[in-house]
């Protein structure tokens, strides 16, 4: 039967779902499927494992059947993820040993502070890349080892196996055949040495981690097995993509050029430049990541990952009940000239890029007796352009490069009014693009191109754009605002310090100095 489609999975943080692209990269057909969060304490994070494979073969089945495509048709599938997020099983049974422990999880954080206290900053940024952070999923092994009854002496003997989303993914996939995940995967780990391309023994030692149950590392576009034959009713359909959702939307947005960088604005917000061959080491709190592995090369990328921020528009709708749909939040945020001085810092979670604080807490500002829900709507939705412009300003300073434009997707980017007030905060025009699932159009992509299903060319003609929103605002209004912001954010940080001397007292950080 003729190979029409690729299938990507794209399993998120709040929802899996599926999609299948045609020869044009366009959607043929998509199927979603929310699954729980856990929040078993305040600052833990926690998914089911079982729901997350669960919800995402069940989509995976679904969108075939609705479209009427038999798995015969499917050429490849490829594979993204939430990144960091942090898995334990079995190797015999599958089962998995604790729940996943989600990439915004807080519990690590005195783990993290420890490492600090060891003066391991400078190793662990010049081998992993990263900033020390409970983000990271080193920590969140550990943490599992830690407490887990038995988990390392297990893990010791090899009974036990670790991966991220897309390894646990591959694993079920293939019955329990291949243990692997992507250079992209393994950089977000906080084990991984991104120059040499291996696991950190040291970073091992360090946390206390067995080599033994770690996945093989691989590029992000090869075949790395076949689906096994009863999960997709005997079709055995190449996996040949796999990249965390980020640097699969910088593939998807086709920013193949060093310089070329994309937003996305999911329940956060990440923003990546391609850097080339060479990794760039950031003095502004930006990451140093691999954004692929493909044809024998590895590109980098900067990176900078905003924690909340679709997230503080479902905090709106399901915490403060304020609209039914996130959607309406433009129409309530629209009915309000401006927010009359109020300020959101959505820092629920702590906030990442480029202040690194995981003790901020959020916080709303300037509260008057005359404020209204439609003034903290928009002040919500302005928080997602705040928080772009800090990382964007950090990116130029970092790269010297100084963007154009600023290529834009994920699902918030349906929003008219934060696109148009995102191009007037930042000076700078916002591109959003026909099909603004760049995430799993990049790893479509990927596994399409190591079947031969599409090659570079074709793709790099792909990427046309919807709607352009220039900038409108005057430049002392623009500062003014962004001079607000500023404000707001040294506030909230420091905030669940136990010991409030050390909370204006943060080293290093860029907002102590506002
Ligand atoms: N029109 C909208 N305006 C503002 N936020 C929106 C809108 N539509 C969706 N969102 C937000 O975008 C997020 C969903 O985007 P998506 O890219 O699917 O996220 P993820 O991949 O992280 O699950 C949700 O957090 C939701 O609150
Ligand atoms: O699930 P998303 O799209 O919010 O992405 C989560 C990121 O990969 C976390 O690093």
């Amino acid at each position: 039967m003729e190979k029409s489609y690729v299938l990507a999975f794209d399993q998120g943080t709040t929802s899996s779902r599926a999609i299948l692209f045609d020869r044009a990269g366009r959607i043929h057909s998509v199927a979603q499927k929310e699954f729980q969060q856990f929040y078993p304490k305040p600052g833990f994070v926690e998914h089911d494992p079982m729901e997350i494979w669960g919800s995402q073969s069940g989509v995976s089945r679904e969108v075939l059947e609705r479209a009427g495509v038999s798995p015969d048709e499917v050429a490849a599938i490829g594979i993204t993820n939430q990144r960091e997020t942090t898995l334990v099983w079995d190797k015999e049974t599958g089962k998995p040993i604790y729940n996943a422990i989600v990439w915004q999880d807080r519990r690590t954080a005195a783990i993290c502070d420890d490492l600090k206290a060891q003066g391991l900053t400078d190793y662990i940024r010049d081998t992993t890349g990263l900033v020390i952070d409970a983000y990271f999923s080193g920590t969140k092994l550990k943490w599992i080892l830690d407490h887990v009854e038995g988990a390392r002496e297990r893990a010791q003997r090899g009974e036990l196996l670790f991966g991220t989303v897309d390894t646990w993914l591959v694993w079920n996939l293939t019955r329990g055949k291949v243990h692997v995940t992507d250079y992209t995967n393994a950089s977000r780990t906080m084990m991984f040495n991104i120059h040499t391309l291996d696991w950190d023994d040291k970073m091992l030692e360090i946390l206390d981690i067995p080599r033994a149950m770690l996945p093989e590392v691989r590029p992000s576009s090869e075949v790395y097995g076949h689906t096994d034959e009863r999960t997709f009713g005997g079709a055995q359909i190449p996996i040949a993509g796999i990249a965390g959702d980020q640097q699969a939307a910088l593939f998807g947005q086709t920013c193949f050029e060093p310089g070329m960088v994309k937003n996305t604005y999911g329940t956060g917000c990440f923003m990546l430049m391609n850097t080339g061959e060479k990794p760039v080491a950031s003095p502004s709190g930006l990451l140093t990541t691999i954004a692929w592995g493909l044809h024998g090369k590895v590109t980098y990328a900067l990176e900078g990952s905003v924690f909340i921020a679709g997230a503080a528009i479902q905090w709106l709708r399901d915490g403060l009940r304020f609209f039914d749909a996130a959607p309406d939040s433009e129409y309530f945020a629209g009915k309000v000239e401006d927010t009359e001085g109020v300020y959101v810092v959505p820092a629920f979670a702590g906030l990442g890029a480029p202040y690194w604080d995981m003790y901020a807490r959020g916080a709303i500002f300037g509260l008057t007796r005359g404020t209204r829900k439609e003034h903290i709507t928009r002040a919500t939705l302005e928080s997602l352009a705040y928080q772009t412009k800090d990382i964007l300003d950090a990116m130029q300073a970092d790269s010297g490069i100084h963007l154009k434009s600023l290529r834009v997707d994920g699902g918030a980017v349906a929003n008219n009014l934060l696109m148009q007030f995102q191009a007037d905060i930042l000076g700078v025009p916002v591109e959003r693009p026909l099909v603004t699932e760049s995430t799993a159009l990049g790893a479509a992509y990927l596994a399409g191109l190591a079947v031969g299903f599409w090659t570079m060319d074709e793709i790099a003609q792909n990427g046309e754009i919807e709607r352009k929103f220039e900038p409108e605002m005057d430049e002392q209004t623009r500062h003014e605002l962004y001079r607000g912001w500023q404000k707001a954010v040294k506030r909230t940080m420091g905030w669940a310090r136990e010991d409030e001397n050390e909370v204006f007292a943060i080293a290093g950080n860029p907002v102590a100095q506002v």
